[in-house]
This record gives C-alpha cells, structure tokens and sequence, in this order.
C-alpha cells in the first residue's frame, strides 16, 4: 500500500513500515549530546491545535521547520473531531475520529564516528534519536505519555530505545508535510491511540483515512462487522504478493494468517485478476460491438471477486460499483442510478458523498453529460 498522502483530503492511512527509514540515514550535523537541544536539530515541536481546551485531543509534533505552517495553512484548519456516538459497525460507518498523539521526524541529524560499521552505526543513531524522543514526549501530557508508553513494542533487540520502538511498532506515515524535503526523511511518523491497538490482517474489515483540517484519522467498517469480531487494518499493502507480505511483517514479530495468506496461491491469482480491470464507462458506452450489459457484468464479477477475498476497503471496489452507477447513466435508468448511488454512498472513504447525495436526490440524471450516451449515439 502506498503511503498516506497529506495534500489529498482523504489520504489512506497506511501503516509506515516497522523498518522503514529508521537508522538508514547517513544524517551528519549536529554533535551528539547528552541532552538534546531540539533545535539545534532544525527540528520544532508544537503542540496542535495551538489553543486546545484541556478536555480536548492534542498532537505532539516533531517537526522539521514549514510543517506546522503547511498544517495551518490547510483551508478548514483546524476543523473539530466528529463526535461518534454508538459505533454500529454496519458497512460505511464511522468507528472512529482520532487524533494521533504524536507525529514525528523519522531521525535527526547525528555526527556518527568514523571507526563505526553499518550495524553500531545504526544503534548510535537510534540511541541519539531516542534522546530527542524522551524530550518530546515530555511535551505530552501526562495521560496521553502513559497512553503512548502502554503500546506494543516488536522492537525490543534492534538498538530501538522503548520511543523509538513504540513509534516504528505503530506508526502510520504522513506525507505533504515538508515542502523543502524529498525522499524518506520527508515522511513523518503518526502514532494514534486506538488504531495502533489494531492488529494487521491483509484483508482489513475497517479502512482509514488521515485528514489534514482536523490532524486526525477516520476509521470506517469496510463491510458489516459483527459483534465481537476484531477490528483489523492493513500493515502492508494488500495487493503485494502474500510472500512480499509477509516480509513486510516481520519487523512486527508476526507471521500473517489470515485467509489470504493462508491460502497464497488463489488469493495471489485472485488479486492479479482484480488489478487488471480497469473499469472504462466512455469506452463501453461507444463501443457498439460489447453488449449493453457488458460493463455492468464485469463490475459484477469485480465485485464478487473484491467480496471474496474480503477488500471492500480498496478503492476498486468502490470504482466498479460507480462505473455501474454511471453505465445506468449511459443506458438512461435513473432508478437503477439512484439504487447503485446509495451502494456508492456505503464507501464514504473513497467517495465524494455530496454528488452521490445529488445522484440519489435526482428523479432524472437527463443533466448528466453520460445520459443515454449507450442508447442514442
Ligand atoms: C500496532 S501493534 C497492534 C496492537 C497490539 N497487538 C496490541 O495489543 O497493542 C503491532 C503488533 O501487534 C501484533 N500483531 C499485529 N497484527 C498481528 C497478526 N495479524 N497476527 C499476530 N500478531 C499481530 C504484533 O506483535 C505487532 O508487532
């Protein structure tokens, strides 16, 4: 799965990789010191929303310089949480709006002595970096440190000190933060609350998105989950290869057995068959020689086969179910539009829920530029 993306208003939320960046930078500047003077790293942290009320939700931010004015910046900020009431767990549903409690800097520049090899290198900037760490988390309050601190830790004998290792154990990454960076260093590492009690499963019955107004992560039932049933999310990318997964795993400390990876070969088979249909409506709609209902089948098989490996979450479930929205458009059945409209509607994450609202509102789509486009032309 690719990483969160800031400058979109819903970016997935995507776990960051427990290996990912940390201790691989060849960082050189600042001395190593005792205690750390934050910005003599050219790092900031603030404390986000600036005037939040004592009962509110805050983020501790260690940030490279610019971040927090891109945050401030976001048209809407800063926009409040929505409130959830009783979560029900029917598909589309809010389970959760959370602010993370932290997002931080990957690593700080350290000057590594020259006699060094790969490995001390990479736990002497560990252990610098967990200097900058235990300054910053000072910085959060103490209910949200103890918070922080009770979090699962899969980096107990890699150098990672008890910070380090809790934020590369649960962090989600952030990316459109740091104009003036490129490359991995330029991501910053979330770590929530609640969803970091999440464990991985690579056919996740929630999906999340972060959005920048709010510095916060929507969480929403990818399909109807029952009572009792664990909440999973994806570490990894599902559409990698159950192999590929599984190595992205192990930093975790966990070998993945769910149905997918239980089953590797059908399930690798029967995501290469999902990636490789691209829903077209305008390419159906003139091609005279598809029968009309060819598009709306093969949504139909997409779907089914989506349902069956259980990755409702993924943004080609939503496309097939929006490409028969607009192919009922094309063959001019406005009732059958405003049925696949509300189907559309129960992804929220991926949809634009004011033009499903106009789609279901309308008795007649004949405004729509795709009306009777099959059946006229
Ligand atoms: C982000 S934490 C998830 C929450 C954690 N299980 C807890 O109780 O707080 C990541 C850790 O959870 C465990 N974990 C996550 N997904 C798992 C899975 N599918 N099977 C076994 N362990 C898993 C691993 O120990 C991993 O390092």
């Amino acid at each position: 799965m690719k990483r969160g993306f800031l400058n979109s208003a819903k970016s997935k939320a995507i776990r960051l990789g427990s290996d990912a960046g940390y201790g691989s930078s060849s960082t050189i500047g600042a001395p190593s010191m005792p205690t750390p003077d934050l910005s003599s790293s050219g790092t900031d942290t603030v404390i986000l929303p600036a005037n939040a009320a004592p009962d509110e939700p805050v983020t501790v931010c260690f940030f490279w310089p610019g971040s927090k004015e891109v945050l401030m910046k976001m048209p809407g900020y800063p926009k409040p949480l929505r409130k959830v009431s009783e979560p029900t767990f029917r598909v589309g549903e809010l389970i959760i709006d959370e602010q993370p409690l932290l997002i931080s800097v990957r690593g700080v520049p350290v000057a590594v002595p020259a006699m060094l090899n790969q490995e001390q290198t990479t736990k002497y900037q560990l252990r610098e970096f967990e200097k900058y760490l235990e300054v910053v988390l000072k910085k959060m309050r103490p209910a949200d440190r103890e918070a922080f601190m009770s979090l699962a830790n899969s980096h107990l004998t890699d150098g990672s000190g008890p910070i380090a290792g809790r934020i590369r154990t649960n962090s989600l990454g952030l990316d459109g933060l740091c104009p003036a960076m490129t490359g991995p260093m330029a991501q910053y590492s979330s770590v929530p609350h609640y969803i970091s009690r999440m464990n991985n499963s690579c056919s996740p019955n929630t999906t999340s998105n972060f959005h920048d107004t709010s510095i916060s992560y929507t969480v929403y039932a990818a399909r109807d989950i029952a009572e009792g049933e664990e909440l999973t999310l994806s570490y990894s990318d599902v559409w990698d290869t159950a192999a590929n997964r599984q190595q992205t795993f192990k930093p975790y400390g966990f070998v993945c057995a769910c149905d997918a990876c239980r089953d590797p070969i059908s399930s690798d088979r029967r995501h290469a068959k999902i990636r490789a249909f691209v829903p077209s409506v305008r390419m159906w709609a003139v091609n005279r020689s598809l029968p009309d209902d060819w598009l709306i089948n093969k949504c139909l098989e997409q779907i089914a086969l989506l349902e069956q490996e259980k990755l409702e979450g993924e943004s080609h479930y939503h496309a097939a179910i929006n490409a028969i929205m607009e192919a009922y458009i094309c063959l001019g059945d406005s009732p059958k539009v405003r049925k696949w409209a509300a189907r559309a509607r129960k992804c929220p994450w991926a949809a634009t829920l004011e033009s499903l609202d106009v789609m279901i509102a309308l008795k007649s789509h004949d405004g729509h530029p795709l009306w009777r486009m099959r059946v006229e032309k």
